[in-house]
């Protein structure tokens, strides 16, 4: 639902709409999947390995093409977009990945700073942003390292900043806590509420079912065999506020 001017109303940030996406000419992998994802809250997608929660992101993150259906990203028709909108609106999505995909060759500050490069921001207005986004993942006595000399958990959190630096309105993780041990899982959950206090949405993907527990507040879209489930009503309704649970409503019980 959009408000005057394609606003987007309810504070909704993307909408999906009877979307299909398929591999060449086999079956379906993701069928009928219609969800909205409403401003400020922490979503979690889970569901078993090839349920096609990677497909899901892709699609949110504007990497993939759905074969049908409707999505809306940000009040705007991300299908019929023309091919020059699309990098305005990626810029307004941050995305972490399993395998972080940090530039090997870079330092731990220059891997957080690239974002901005690219956007041409300039040099002087870069190294203050970069550093305090390192330090706020615990890694200031780390900027000059390069990826191969930091620990998985280190290297996801460079990761967690380069996706931030730009502040975008949308975190996008694909199993981002999926090569950690548990306590860094937790540690990395922690950087996402965070961040989420401050008004960023986020979409965590991941398998592991004890982490949903973690984060209390979470609405959680569940995949099986490419069909999307709502086990929290997140899918349909606007969030709870400040933590409390309207009686009878999706979350109440
Ligand atoms: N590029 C591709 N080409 C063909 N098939 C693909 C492609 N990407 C994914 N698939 C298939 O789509 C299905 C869903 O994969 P996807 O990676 O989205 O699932 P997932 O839930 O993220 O799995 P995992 O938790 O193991 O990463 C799987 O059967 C997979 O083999």
């Amino acid at each position: 639902m959009s408000g005057p001017g394609g606003a987007p109303a309810y504070g909704e940030i993307a909408q999906f709409e009877n979307v299909g996406l398929r591999y060449g000419p086999d079956r379906e992998v993701l069928a009928d999947v219609a969800f909205t994802l409403f401003s400020g809250s922490f979503y979690f997608l889970t569901g078993a390995s090839g349920a096609g929660k990677s497909s899901l992101l892709r699609m949110l993150y504007l990497a993939q093409r759905p074969t049908r259906g409707a999505i809306r990203l940000f009040g705007q028709d991300a299908i019929t977009l023309p091919r020059e909108g699309l990098p305005g609106l990626r810029r307004r999505i941050g995305v972490v990945f399993q395998d972080c995909r940090l530039v090997p060759h870079l330092s731990a500050f220059d891997n957080v700073a690239l974002p901005l490069r690219v956007a041409g921001v300039p040099e002087k207005d870069i190294a203050r942003p970069v550093a305090d986004m390192l330090e706020w993942v615990g890694l200031a006595d780390r900027m000059a390292d390069k990826p191969a000399s930091l620990s998985g958990g280190e290297q996801q959190r460079v990761g967690i900043a380069r996706a931030v630096i730009g502040r975008p309105e949308l975190l996008v993780a694909d199993e981002p806590t999926g090569n950690v041990d548990p306590d860094m899982a937790i540690k990395l959950l922690r950087l996402f509420e965070a961040l989420n206090r401050l008004g960023t949405t986020v979409v965590v993907a991941t398998h592991d079912v004890h982490l949903l527990k973690k984060v209390p507040d979470s609405l959680i879209m569940r995949l099986d065999r490419g069909r999307l489930s709502d086990p929290t009503g997140a899918l349909r309704y606007p969030p709870r506020r400040s933590g409390v649970a309207p009686a009878g409503g999706p979350h109440g019980g």
